[in-house]
């Protein structure tokens, strides 16, 4: 194993004063670090100090609005400061939760749907360093928590809630300054999709307009309503836009199924004879159109499972987008679904080929009966099989691929992910890239939180 230090973050803290929590994504931002030197590892965790914890720490009580849980006014004039509040962003959360990613530059950077959350970490000491300040003055509230980072660039999606669209916006290493590449109009509805992530090939940047859209009434209620801060609008249908990164134009805006997605696996260009792009191809987790899991992640449903097979199916979800002009585009099975437990998200693939034509996709599977996403699977997209890893009782989180320094082959390299027991304890485990079976394992001294998306900061 090569040295560096794998970090990961998630919600781990959903208790403030006697006040619990009920959505896995409000706990406030737990930092988890593996790192990997000399055939030995050295596991450290830490809070993230964003405003939002700090603020809830010292006054024993929720302080700005999370995914669900919105602080309660003491009277009605402080009812309306908060929604004025609301609305310039100063009640929002910025309670990094969601991902981390390093930027070309070095720089680390914490991650949530929030901009202002959006927090640098030092990546061995896990200290908070201080706001990410975005320099520019494009505004809005709220991005997407994927953006795609690569050495050269930053990508991401603003959501336009006043006039549904998307800006589409690049930074370059070493700046602080969003700049616009090109901007995206809904098709329908009365607000943007929700778009966690989007997926990007060598040339486009691919933009979804799912059917559950941002609502901004939701965003104002005091209690959660049952899609949070959305709603499903099937009558306002799904779309997905095609953008050049170069030119910032629109070169296909069609029609597909509708469907549920966060997590966006990998994009690519199908090309013909020629050489000429004929289609775009985009995967992703897909929940077969069905909101429900948001459900499912309550704590309260996560902390009581009694056997019975409640984790509702989803897919490798495959989009079709045709550049030809056609108005439709589709939406398929990559793989049987059965190969992986009918359960699939939290992916990762080899970053060498972000925006490439690929084979492999790791993600977290099931194996049931369950009600979360209980195993490893390793989907191999040519052969339409899967390989899975699963251990009685235990919650993997996000198995992350780091490539072997030199491979040539795709999948070759480890595999990491982070093991709840059900007895509480814990471990780190890695499994081979190719055969998917375990190299090692290292035992946790007390367990760790579930977490969400993670990163590799390579040794210098
Ligand atoms: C704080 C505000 C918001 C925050 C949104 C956040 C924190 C969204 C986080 C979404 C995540 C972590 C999605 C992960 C999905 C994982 C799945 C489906 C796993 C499935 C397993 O089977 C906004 C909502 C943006 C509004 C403003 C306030
Ligand atoms: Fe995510």
């Amino acid at each position: 194993m090569q040295s560096g230090t794998y970090l990961r973050n998630g919600p781990g803290l959903w208790r403030i004063g006697n006040y619990d929590f009920r959505h896995l994504f409000d706990g406030y931002a737990t930092l988890v670090k593996l790192h990997f030197e000399n055939g030995r590892l050295i596991a450290g965790h830490r809070q993230i100090e964003s405003e939002a914890y700090k603020a809830a720490k010292k006054n024993k009580k929720l302080c700005y609005r999370e995914f669900s849980e919105v602080p309660k006014s003491d009277n009605f004039l402080a009812y309306v400061g908060e929604l004025a509040n609301l609305f310039s962003g100063a009640s929002l959360t910025d309670n990094a939760n969601t991902g981390v990613v390093k930027l070309g530059d070095g720089r680390v950077v914490c991650l949530t749907e929030t901009q202002k959350g959006s927090i640098v970490i030092d990546p061995n000491t896990l200290d908070t360093l201080g706001k990410f300040e975005y320099s520019d003055t494009l505004g809005g509230l709220i991005h997407s928590a994927h953006p795609i980072v690569t050495d050269k660039e930053f990508l991401t999606l603003l959501p336009d809630l006043v006039n549904p669209g998307y800006l589409v916006v690049s930074m370059k290493p070493g700046t602080n300054e969003r700049k616009v590449i090109g901007r995206v109009n809904c098709r329908h509805g009365p607000a943007p999709g929700w778009v966690h992530s989007f997926p990007v090939t060598e040339h486009y940047i691919v933009v979804p307009e799912m059917p559950l859209r941002y609502c901004a009434q939701n965003l104002l209620k005091a209690e959660p309503t049952p899609l949070y801060k959305f709603e499903w609008h099937p009558d306002s249908k799904a779309f997905v836009h095609v953008m050049c990164k170069a030119s910032g134009k629109i070169v296909a805006s069609v029609e597909v199924p509708l469907f549920v997605t966060f997590h966006f696996i990998n994009a690519y260009e199908e090309v013909d004879e020629d050489g000429r792009v004929t289609a775009i191809m985009a995967d992703c987790c897909e929940h077969n159109a069905d909101t429900t899991i948001l459900e499912k992640l309550k704590l309260q449903n996560l902390r009581s499972f009694d056997g019975k097979d409640v984790l509702p199916d989803a897919r490798v979800g495959r989009f079709i987008i045709p550049l030809n002009g056609s108005p439709y585009g589709k939406l398929e099975a990559a793989v049987d679904p059965n190969e992986h437990g009918r359960g699939i998200d939290m992916c990762s693939i080899n970053p060498k080929f972000l925006g490439l034509k690929y084979r492999y996709a790791y993600a977290c599977g099931a194996q049931r009966p369950c009600n979360f996403p209980n195993a490893l699977t390793k989907i191999d997209l040519v052969n339409k099989r899967a390989k899975n890893w699963y251990e009685e009782g235990a919650v993997p989180s996000e198995p992350f691929f780091v490539p072997r320094p030199g491979a040539t082959e795709e999948d070759d390299g480890v595999v990491i992910s982070m093991i709840s027991q059900k007895n509480g304890g814990g471990y780190a485990l890695l499994l081979d890239g190719s055969t998917f079976k375990e190299i090692a394992r290292a035992k946790f001294p007390y367990g760790l939180p579930y977490g969400l998306h993670g990163c590799w900061v390579p040794k210098h």
